[in-house]
């Protein structure tokens, strides 16, 4: 996971980093005090670690595993289109929960009017972006990831 001030007005390609000039690198303290967004690593190698902190977050978090989310060029016709969509901003009324099990993309957070902070996330990152915090994510270069999405229970229930 790596964090950082976007540019103001990125153009061109969506995926290259758009770092602020001079790179201002930021931890997830203060990811977290200025976006409200929370960071966990997650040990995907060691199933019964993994399991802990997943059933710690679901259970605090009234979470159920939701969906799996590929993009991949590769095996994605369609992939620029679902990324188009993916990188309209939006604002959820519900704590999003995501967690990257293979691969690597950018959550982009909006912390002021049209002022971003992008987020790395990779294998075994797991982030909490509040509800009401408007967002929106892409791939890096490598075209590829895998999320795992978790969702409140009491909507998937019903
Ligand atoms: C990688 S697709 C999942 C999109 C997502 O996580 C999100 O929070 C959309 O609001």
């Amino acid at each position: 996971m790596q964090i950082w001030y976007m540019e103001p007005y990125p153009c061109g390609d969506r995926r290259m980093p758009h770092h602020v000039f001079p790179p201002k690198v930021i931890g997830i303290d203060t990811l977290q005090s200025v976006t409200g967004v929370t960071y966990f690593k997650v040990d995907i190698d060691n199933t019964v670690a993994m399991k802990k902190r997943l059933t710690c977050i679901r259970t605090e978090r009234n979470k159920v595993p939701a969906e799996i989310v590929v993009l991949d060029s590769e095996t994605i016709p369609n992939l620029n289109a679902k990324l188009d969509d993916l990188y309209e901003p939006v604002t959820l009324d519900d704590e999003q929960v995501v967690m990257v099990t293979d691969g690597a993309m950018y959550y982009d957070i909006e912390y002021e009017d049209s002022e971003w902070i992008r987020i790395l996330v990779e294998r075994g990152d797991l982030i909490i972006i509040p509800k009401g915090v408007s967002h929106r994510c892409t791939t890096t270069p490598k075209d590829y990831a895998k999320i795992q999405r978790f969702s409140n229970r009491d909507v998937i229930q019903g």
